[in-house]
């Protein structure tokens, strides 16, 4: 280790990491924590903290991954480096920096990069990815992380993340790479000499702007609704703002200390919308202006969040609750329009409750369950849209991730902003709220309620102990939990489920270490590691007769789970 911290030590780093590392010296453990691994290439491409290290996110490692993702784009042939590869990045500390470095490690290669002039969100890169028909794209971002991340999201030529079958082949790459202080980057001046940098930003956000509109349903709709928007310092700011303009929406109110884009995140400390904290301000200001709805988007607008004002309070939606409602206001809208498809197909994540597909299912519609993360979801969208086999109707995950129009093939909050500001419209317009809606779903489907807990394992010694752990569970599945059945275990790993009465099934979804189990009453826990940070997490989901009930068993169920 410390053999490696000598080598960077003595390179011609910039001040900012040298001075990290002179500061380190003599801190074993900080040493370890910088140079024992690579930062890894996982569910989200490569996420980690920025700082000095090959276990850091830094010009060295972003080079690192940029050359990964160079080489191979150059094995699918000069075809594939003309189509070249669209760069966008977030707010965030460095990441116009590391967008530019990106594009000058593909330049060595000779291959074309387009990049946005300003930060945008990762939806539009994905739909520029697709307009442009690239070969691939780049989002520099750690999405709704702290202040002290960054990372690097690639997506493939259909304008989707990379499932692992293709990262796996980026990562081969990158492990040929002998010594990532090697690696070639042109400048910006010879990019541009060359022919290998295009700057874009009206035209895309342009062509993106008539796309969101064709999200817009006619027919008469409350167009007063007042609504308190919040980009939390990130890159949604200027598509939200101009999308909701073009909606009709007049009455729109920005957090302004929070429209300031600021990769300090200066006002909070998680830019992550699924967090109370993130829509604090949203509240103040919404309670001043007295607002019907609250939106507030992750700082590279691929998530999210909502709140809905309730006699003098706003209660922040789950993203399951979100995504039902959503779902049900499609259908109703395709219904009214005649335009309702028979093949029509919601996609969702195998971790996302039920009363979606119970919705979907109400009206002749099938789910897919996907695994986690919303890759998955866009690998259905493609396989069907190529197969021809089912219309895609809608896409979402509890993690505050959706997606109604396949124009973006990532979880799109822009999108979702305008049509979450349309849909509460048109309840307004019925003398409803959002909750309102909710509540007469729960009365038709059942009293859905979800909790996620978390157990966070650090390092690389918590990793081998959550893994254990799983083990241990897979081990010592129990027949019952707070007194109820088990009907079903799903072993993800094993891709079997194994009901009650020893029967078996086969799981067609790709391996990966997760165990769903299903109780009697229809509720169910579902355990994974994350894949974006060192967690083990619990996801919970139940349904009961009323909102009470439904609470009850959530309690019994969390407080029977035996977390070892
Ligand atoms: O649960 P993790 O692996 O940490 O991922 C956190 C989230 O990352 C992305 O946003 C994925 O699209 C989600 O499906 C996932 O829930």
């Amino acid at each position: 280790m410390k053999e490696l911290y000598n080598k960077w030590i003595s390179s011609n780093l910039p001040s900012d990491l040298q001075n990290e590392l002179k500061t380190i010296s003599a801190d074993e453990q900080a040493i370890e924590d910088r140079f024992y691994q690579y930062v890894s290439f996982g569910t989200g491409g490569m996420r980690g903290i920025l700082g000095a290290g090959t276990n850091r996110i830094n010009i060295f490692t972003i080079r690192r991954v940029a050359e990964g993702l160079a080489r191979y784009i150059e094995s699918h042939g000069e075809e594939a480096k003309k189509r070249g590869v669209v760069v966008a990045y977030d707010t965030r500390h460095f990441s116009q920096q590391f967008a530019v470095e990106t594009a000058g490690v593909f330049g060595a290669h000779g291959i074309k990069a387009f990049i946005y002039k300003e930060p945008r969100p990762t939806p539009q890169l994905s739909f520029t990815v697709r307009e442009l028909k690239a070969f691939a794209g780049v989002v520099i971002t750690a999405s709704h992380n702290p202040k002290q991340y960054n990372g690097f999201k690639v997506y493939g030529e259909d304008g989707a993340q990379l499932v692992p079958a293709g990262a796996k082949q980026i990562v081969d790459h990158m492990e040929k790479i002998e010594d990532l202080f090697n690696i070639s980057a042109l400048e910006i001046y010879e990019l541009e000499s060359q022919g290998l940098v295009q700057w874009i930003l009206e035209d895309f956000d342009e062509k993106y702007q008539e796309k969101l509109f064709t999200l817009k349903e006619n027919g008469m709709i409350d167009r007063m609704m007042n609504i308190v928007y919040t980009p939390l310092h990130g890159a949604g700011v200027v598509p939200v703002m101009e999308g909701l303009k073009r909606f009709g929406f007049h009455n729109v109110h920005l957090v302004k200390e929070q429209g300031v884009q600021d990769g300090a995140f200066p006002t909070l400390s998680f830019p992550n919308p699924e967090e109370p904290e993130a829509l604090q301000y949203a509240m103040e200001l919404g309670e001043k202006v007295s607002a019907d709805l609250l939106l507030a988007t992750d700082p590279d607008a691929d998530r999210l969040g909502v709140a809905v004002r309730i006699g003098d309070r706003y209660e922040q939606l789950t993203g399951n609750q979100l995504g039902a409602l959503l779902l049900h206001y499609i259908i109703q809208t395709h219904l009214l329009n005649g335009t309702l498809p028979i093949d029509g197909v919601l996609i969702k994540t195998i971790v996302t409750a039920e009363l979606g597909a119970k919705i979907a299912a109400h009206y002749n519609i099938e789910t897919v369950n996907t695994l986690t993360g919303f890759k998955y979801i866009a690998e259905k969208i493609e396989e069907y849209e190529k197969s021809g086999e089912r219309t895609f109707l809608f896409g979402y995950e509890e993690s505050y991730g959706y997606l109604i129009k396949s124009f973006a093939r990532d979880k799109d909050a822009v999108q979702m902003a305008l049509k979450v500001s349309e849909m509460a419209a048109y309840y307004r317009a019925k003398g409803k709220t959002l909750l309102d809606a909710l509540e007469e779903l729960y009365k038709e489907f059942g009293y859905h309620k979800e909790t996620l807990i978390s157990r966070v394992f650090e390092g690389k010694k918590g990793r081998e102990q959550m893994n254990a752990s799983i083990d241990h569970i897979r081990g010592n599945i129990p027949a019952e939990i707070a007194g109820i059945g088990v009907s079903r275990v799903e072993d993800y790993l094993a891709s079997v489920a194994i009901l009650a009465d020893g029967h078996q099934e086969e799981i067609f979804l790709p391996k990966e270490n997760m165990i769903k189990i299903v109780l009697e009453n229809e509720a169910w826990v579902a355990i994974r590691p994350s894949g974006t940070e060192p967690k083990c997490k619990y996801y919970v989901g139940v349904v009961g007769g009323s909102e009470a009930e439904a609470g009850q068993i959530l309690e019994n169920i969390v407080a029977g789970i035996s977390f070892n």
